[in-house]
């Protein structure tokens, strides 16, 4: 990555956490299941549960119960999505870390950053409360300076708010500032806020390569950005 950087390591790195730090799918497949089940509704399974990741977890929810990668114009009901994002919360708040797994090199890459006094900021489309618990639960707090989940903000990725906010709290320009993600969503946040982006090739990107969306750098592995 330093190539990006005239050499140098970026002063700020922005993670994204799902697909990109921990591979958080098995257990977001379990309460989406879950709370499907609940309503008589037939299981989505991981395969698919995989490829609606990435927007938060209300558009999860709205995807499981429609079926559908886009829901946009076949929204479900009102009530319906209320009744259902309740029991995802409440499902995916007893198992959020059952079979979550940080993807190999994380911690490696971390310290080697926060050693090179990089500054360091997560920035996730999934609620705040579930961010912190898995942040606890992996040992990942003591690396990052600023934390914002995806009802943080006013907005959340593809907008660049939040990676916006995140540098001028931490008082770093996009110029020094290098964004790693797994979707495309990352991409165009990074895209849109002025900063370098990497994404890695390993996570939930939609189906989709995140080649399409021209990222700055692809990397199959998060030890490429400290090699
Ligand atoms: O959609 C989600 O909740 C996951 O979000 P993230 O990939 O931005 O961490
Ligand atoms: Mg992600």
């Amino acid at each position: 990555m330093k190539e990006l950087f005239k050499g140098e390591f970026p002063r700020l790195v922005l993670f994204d956490l799902d697909g990109t730090l921990l591979d958080s799918v098995p257990d977001l497949a379990l309460a989406v299941d879950r709370m499907l089940a609940a309503m008589g509704m037939p299981e989505a399974g991981e395969g698919r549960v995989r490829n609606w990741v990435g927007n938060g977890a209300q558009m999860l929810v709205k995807r499981a119960l429609t079926g559908l990668d886009s829901p946009v114009g076949n929204e479900p009901e009102l009530v319906l999505l209320d009744r259902a994002y309740e029991l995802f919360l409440e499902h995916y708040g007893t198992c959020c870390s059952e079979k979550s797994r940080l993807y190999p090199g994380v911690i490696e890459v971390l310290t080697a950053l926060q050693a090179a006094q990089v500054n360091m900021g997560l920035v996730t489309n999934k609620p705040l409360s579930f961010t912190d618990a898995l942040m606890g639960e992996f040992s990942l707090n003591d690396y990052f300076s600023i934390t914002l989940g995806g009802d943080s903000l006013a907005e959340k990725k593809p907008h660049p708010l939040p990676l916006l906010h995140a540098m001028e709290v931490s008082g770093v320009s996009p110029e020094h500032t290098l964004m790693v993600g797994d979707s495309r969503s990352d991409i165009k946040a990074a895209q849109a806020a002025g900063c370098k982006v990497a994404a890695v090739t390993y996570g939930y990107n939609h189906g989709e390569p995140v080649a399409r969306y021209a990222p700055d750098l692809i990397i199959d592995n998060l030890k490429e950005l400290i090699n």
